[in-house]
């Protein structure tokens, strides 16, 4: 089967010119590849996705497919599926018919519907409830089968929308390894919308992060997080979120209270520089480690296998840190922190851009 790469090129919507949920967004994916969109309520996700699905207009800008400008054409000839949030399910269909309506409406033969449905049903472990109405279903099974759906079509590009979001925890983290194994065996891209960074950093090649309509990094979940590109990916990328604090800068070093941080040269004509640290890389230290940053316990929240502290420091008690131990360790009683210094981030306070 042939497999396109899907491109966004300088796609904008503005339902209003203060209300702009996409502007100027231009992104590529190749064949097999799964990118996320990842962001706050109201980001412009779910707009994007329905500029893709052509269920909206763009004000701008243009969509393709291969070589092939799709940006007017009608939803039904993009050769795309769609998983929705509320499954979306045929509610007087049992699962078979379910998942196979779509390749009959596309007059596929009866030998291939047969064989496509056996194979997405064993992948998909609907084998035992193919008889069943999604009434006669639990919420995962439902979810199973609207991802079923758009599986057995073989589309040339899959969109899905918080497909897990109505799903508990356990339940969430089962199909989202299900659906890993899955789309890795497919040919065409996938974009996949969520406000959930653990999926999107568990599922994704790539991930774009957006706000407020602006595309803010699009990269590697490794990239994401190692290296944000500016202060609200930092922020919004891992969790507990990162330590960011302004830090004024004098004598060519950076001061946290008043303890002096070596800065890269860079950043030595500036006079504040937005700090960052992630909680997972500050360290207690024991007395004898040099340099370390004496602080006081402020507040203990228990996280299961770890425990998130949250610390003053004792030069400055209106700064606080926090840093993640493990739950087995005993807190002591006169805290230290130290940290390597390749694991500071550095921000410019106006801008926000990684320095
Ligand atoms: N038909 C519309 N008319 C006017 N404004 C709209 C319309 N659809 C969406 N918006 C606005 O566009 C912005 C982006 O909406 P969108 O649904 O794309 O966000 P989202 O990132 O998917 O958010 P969520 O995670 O809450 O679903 C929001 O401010 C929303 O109010």
């Amino acid at each position: 089967m042939a497999s396109f790469a899907l491109e966004l090129r300088q796609l904008r919507k503005a339902y209003s010119p203060s209300v702009v949920p996409v502007a100027n967004l231009s992104l590529q994916l190749q064949p097999g590849e799964f990118l996320t969109l990842l962001g706050p309520s109201g980001c412009g996700k779910s707009t994007t996705l329905r500029l893709i699905a052509g269920l909206d207009q763009p004000t701008s800008g243009s969509i393709w497919l291969g070589d092939r400008e799709i940006t007017t054409l009608p939803p039904g000839d993009r050769d795309m599926a769609m998983v929705f949030q509320s499954y979306a399910l045929y509610p007087h269909l049992n699962v078979r018919q379910n998942l196979t309506l779509g390749l009959q409406i596309r007059r596929t033969s009866a030998a291939e519907i047969e064989q496509r449905l056996q194979q997405v049903a064993h992948n998909l472990e609907l084998d035992h409830l193919l008889d069943r109405r999604p009434a006669q279903l639990s919420g995962g099974q439902r979810q199973r089968v609207a991802l079923g759906r758009a599986l057995v079509r073989q589309p040339s590009v899959f969109l899905l929308d918080e497909p897990l979001s109505n799903l508990d925890a356990l339940l969430r983290e089962q199909v989202r390894a299900q659906m890993k194994a899955l789309f890795s065996q497919q040919a065409s891209p996938v974009v996949y919308v969520t406000h959930d960074q653990t999926e999107a950093l568990s599922l994704s090649h790539r991930i774009a992060i957006l706000n407020g309509g602006h595309l803010q990094q699009l990269d590697s979940p490794d990239r994401i997080y190692q290296a944000p590109a500016n202060a609200f990916v930092a922020g919004f990328i891992g969790s507990p979120r990162m330590n960011l604090l302004p830090l004024p800068i004098h004598s060519g070093q950076a001061w946290l209270g008043s303890r002096a941080l070596p800065i890269p040269s860079h950043l030595a004509a500036r006079s504040q520089v937005l700090w960052g640290l992630r909680p997972e890389h500050l360290k207690l230290a024991t007395p004898e480690v040099e340099r370390a940053i004496p602080v006081q316990l402020h507040l203990t929240e228990n996280l299961g296998m770890q425990r998130l502290l949250t610390v003053a420091i004792a030069a400055n008690p209106e700064v606080r840190l926090r840093l993640l131990m493990p739950s087995d360790q005993p807190i002591p009683t006169d805290l230290q922190v130290t940290f390597e210094p390749e694991s500071q981030h550095w921000f410019c306070p106006s801008t926000g851009d990684r320095l």
